[in-house]
């Protein structure tokens, strides 16, 4: 990990500061909890991306079998299973969680204690697009190494509990990203989302799923609806509202026969 060749200044600044004030100041937050920010340089990327493709060549050449990132990638590698286990934590620890302890502290967001890191790829002959889903993650970090490409937008549909994983969106939740390199996008791992196809060039992304053993634990326990749920808050104004309105219409019951 050698942050000054890793990041691009601004961001180290904002990290070393730590302040909320900091981090607002680098970040844009162009839908409710998706942040957005420059991070990585580009002779970074660039060097991952090369050290990312010797490592798919000796994978070829040996006739390896490796564990691909999830289930619905076929290409991309697990990077923890290259050396990359170390500087990983390194930067979940030393980058991710002080921005999660600010953004997402609802989600466990100051208590990130593992990882699972990887990267994604698309083009011809790689994978073409990416589902709907959900991450495996408290709070997942995706940022775009390269290369060139069109399409490959990053879609997303509102943040979501394991009970309305499957409940309709709300048209404030529709958002769509496009990825530059360098950038990353920051966001719950339950905010549903997927990519659309890459329609030509290659992209190429790295992948953390962070995760916080502490609210995987404090959720088993949790009997109220989850803040972070857009679907239970709907349902909350919801009830709110009907309450509201039965309360006004006994009242105006009551008063026309008082009167
Ligand atoms: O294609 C992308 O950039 C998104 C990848 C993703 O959502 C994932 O691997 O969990
Ligand atoms: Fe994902």
């Amino acid at each position: 990990m050698n942050p000054t060749k890793f990041f691009v200044p601004a961001f180290l600044k904002a990290i070393n500061d730590n302040t909320e004030q900091s981090f607002r100041n680098i970040v844009s937050e162009p839908s409710p909890g998706i942040f957005v920010f420059e991070m990585l340089q580009k002779d970074f990327c660039e060097a991952l991306l090369e050290e990312i493709e010797n490592f798919e060549k000796w994978v070829t050449e040996a006739k390896f079998r490796i564990m691909r990132p999830n289930t619905m990638n076929k290409y991309g590698a697990v990077l923890d299973d290259f050396g990359f286990e170390t500087m990983l934590d390194k930067l979940m620890e030393g980058f991710i969680r002080p921005l999660s302890r600010v953004f997402f502290a609802e989600v466990g967001g100051s208590t990130l204690d593992s990882h699972h890191g990887f990267v994604v790829e698309y083009g011809q002959d790689r994978d073409v697009d990416l589902g709907f889903h959900v991450d495996d993650s408290e709070v997942t970090l995706n940022v775009c190494l390269g290369k060139q490409f069109s399409g490959g937008e990053l879609f997303f549909r509102g943040t979501r509990c394991e009970k309305h994983v499957n409940t309709g969106t709300q048209s404030e939740e529709i958002f769509d990203y496009s990825h530059a390199p360098g950038q990353a996008v920051l966001h719950r791992g339950r905010h549903r989302h997927g990519s659309r196809a890459t329609t030509s060039g290659h992209r190429i992304n790295l992948l953390l799923w962070c995760r916080s053993s502490v609210f995987r634990e404090m959720k088993r326990y949790q009997k109220d609806f989850p803040s972070w749920c857009g679907e239970c808050n709907r349902e909350k104004k919801e009830r709110q509202r009907s309450s509201i309105a039965t309360r006004l219409d006994i009242f105006r019951r009551e008063s026309e026969s008082t009167a």
